[in-house]
């Protein structure tokens, strides 16, 4: 790490790991570090980050695994020489939608740490009326969504009011199956966090605010009117649904305000991580958000460029200025800038699916690790649609290990069809292993195409730039797949960022601590500093004439096939193979 002047952390509590990164002021990286849940924290027993309770279609996480983490990246950083001296500014980026549940006694132990001791030691399980935090993968809550939708009319009506219809991630439905479940642990709640705001309270020593962006992953927070619903929040706050005041009032108080302002100094850093860590102590903590958000903060992002998270889950993301809300997807409130919203889709069989189908294909070919090489070569030395000439069928598959967010899917299932371009008959089908690698890809494409067109000029449909940020945008024949049915009139890119979701987070916290005037933008001030040079790498031309035309040709055949998975007209294969 370079020797002086100030450096802003920015940390990502992600589903599988733990990633810290440091920027200078003029936005160079200066240091990263991870922890691995599974591989470096392994007495906890997870995989992939969570357990899973398939009986109860629950997914969640030890919130003690996460406190170790900061203990450990911590430690590890201080090993690698990293200078806390000169942190300015922290703020971070969390996996969306989950929650965390405070005891009574937090807020005294958390502003009571010792440097002796770990943070673990200190807060685990003392801190806590819920060792738990729901994962985003969670789909327990089908009961609770139908009540959200119900509430106020209707899911267009609930994605009008909170960028989003009912969805089981979403922490509202996840408090109220709580609030059913658990009433003695709700009620022995002083006070609940997202999992960004659960991270910044760490650092502040106090319980933090929830930011004004992730706020929007909870279906409790009217967007239109940029205040909780109280609808929304008498249904959350009881576990029969009739109404009750004080039940309501509990839940205000267990929620707390909302910060508007994404670069608040929220305070300074608890006096531990000065006397255990070397932090100043007048190091800022600013609002965590969530790890969508953060991403779109990796780079001065323009209207029409979108971002793709090829992570865990696989988003694509995009700021816009119209608040143009459907249950097809979410809109978030933008996380620095008040007037611009953030577009998202996600799918939660992204990564997870993607790999299923290379150790599938590896698996058929006698190769015992879980390399990409075959899975690569399937992808791009097919041809477009799996079509072998112009006369044939087009291949159209659905891969849902687990059950989907985009569509909703509830069943598992994998579905394969043969689709005529021409007429858009469609009929159920089977092929050979290798030619899925090249089909969920087009699949997940063609559905962020199709439910994105109405963010994109309708004179210029497509998007000026693809960003690929996340664990699978190294991957260049993602890339190319992608490209193909994306488009991108400027070409597909990749954010040479380390992680992006960090480095957004970083860029935030720099911002909030050296904006002129709470007036200067976040756009204006990264744009003056940021040079693509070293941080942004073209991986692939985005639009090619006449294959991106064919894939508008599938179109329509290909959403009346995904609307025979959702209705169930058609049994889904449970195996690959
Ligand atoms: N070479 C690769 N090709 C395709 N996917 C990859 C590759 N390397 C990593 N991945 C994917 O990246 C995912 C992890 O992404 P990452 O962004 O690091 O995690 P998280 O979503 O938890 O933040 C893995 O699930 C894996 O599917
Ligand atoms: O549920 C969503 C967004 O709505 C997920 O994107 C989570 O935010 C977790 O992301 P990763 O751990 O895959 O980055």
């Amino acid at each position: 790490m370079a020797a002086s002047g100030p450096v802003y952390l920015g940390l990502d509590l992600s589903t599988q790991q733990l990633k810290v990164l440091a920027v200078k002021s003029n936005l160079e990286t200066v240091f990263e570090e991870a922890v691995s849940f599974d591989d470096d924290l392994p007495s906890y027993g997870v995989r992939k980050g969570v357990f899973v309770n398939d009986k109860d279609d629950e997914v969640y996480a030890p919130v003690a695994m996460w406190i170790e983490a900061l203990d450990l990246i911590l430690q590890r950083m201080k090993t690698r020489g990293f200078d806390f001296s000169r942190v300015k500014g922290i703020s971070g980026a969390g996996q969306q939608h989950g929650s965390v549940y405070w005891s009574q006694r937090a807020e005294t132990v958390l502003s009571n740490l010792s440097s002796e001791k770990t943070l673990l030691e200190q807060l685990s399980p003392a801190a806590f009326s819920w060792k738990f935090s729901p994962n985003w993968q969670d789909h327990s809550t089908s009961s609770q969504v139908a009540a959200f939708d119900a509430c106020v009319g209707g899911d267009d009506l609930l994605a009008k009011a909170t960028g989003s219809g009912g969805h089981h991630r979403f922490t509202g439905p996840q408090i109220l199956r709580f609030v059913q479940l658990h009433p003695e642990e709700y009620s022995a709640t002083s006070r609940i966090s997202l999992v960004s705001s659960f991270l910044a309270s760490l650092f502040l020593g106090k319980i933090a605010p929830i930011d004004i962006s992730d706020v929007c992953g909870m279906n409790l927070f009217n967007i239109e009117t940029e205040t909780w619903d109280d609808r929304l929040i008498s249904l959350a706050a009881t576990a029969s649904g009739s109404p009750n005041p004080k039940a309501t009032k509990a839940l205000y108080e267990k929620l707390g305000e909302v910060e508007p302002d994404g670069g608040k100094n929220l305070g300074p850093i608890s006096s531990y991580f000065v006397e255990k860590w070397g932090f100043p102590s007048d190091c800022a903590i600013i609002p965590s958000t969530g790890d969508n958000p953060s991403t779109i903060l990796a780079l001065p992002l323009h209207p029409q460029d979108a971002i793709v998270s090829l992570g865990t889950s696989t988003t694509i993301l995009m700021s816009t200025e119209k608040y143009y809300p459907s249950p097809a997807y979410h809109m978030f409130n933008h996380p620095t800038t008040p007037g611009l919203y953030m577009f998202m889709l996600c799918y939660k069989n992204g990564g997870l699916a993607r790999e299923e189908i290379r150790d599938a294909i590896n698996k058929a070919s006698g190769v015992e690790d879980h390399s990409w090489a075959l899975f690569n070569k399937a992808a791009t030395e097919t041809s477009v649609l799996g079509k072998a000439d112009e006369n044939s069928k087009a291949k159209v598959g659905f891969y849902f290990p687990l059950p989907e967010i985009v569509p909703n899917v509830h069943s598992p299932g994998f579905y394969r069809f043969e689709v005529d371009t021409k007429s858009n008959e469609i009929e159920s089908a089977a092929w050979d292993i290798t030619a899925d690698a090249r089909a969920i890809v087009e699949s997940q494409a063609l559905s962020m195409r199709i439910r994105s067109a109405p963010l994109l000029d309708p004179k210029n449909p497509q998007p000026r730039r693809v960003y690929l940020v996340g664990g699978g945008s190294k991957n260049k024949a993602l890339a190319k797949v992608l490209a193909d049915v994306l488009g991108g009139y400027e070409g597909v890119y990749k954010l040479d960022v380390g992680n992006a979701c960090a480095l957004g987070a970083a860029y935030k916290a720099l911002w909030a601590v050296e904006r002129s005037s709470p007036d200067e933008q976040f756009e204006d001030l990264i744009g003056k500093r940021w040079n693509e040079e070293g941080k942004v790498e073209k991986v692939m031309d985005g639009y090619t004439k006449g294959v991106w035309e064919k894939y508008g040709e599938i179109a329509q055949g290909y959403s009346d096939a995904e609307g025979r998975v959702v209705k169930g007209d058609v049994k889904g294969d449970t195996s690959l193979i």
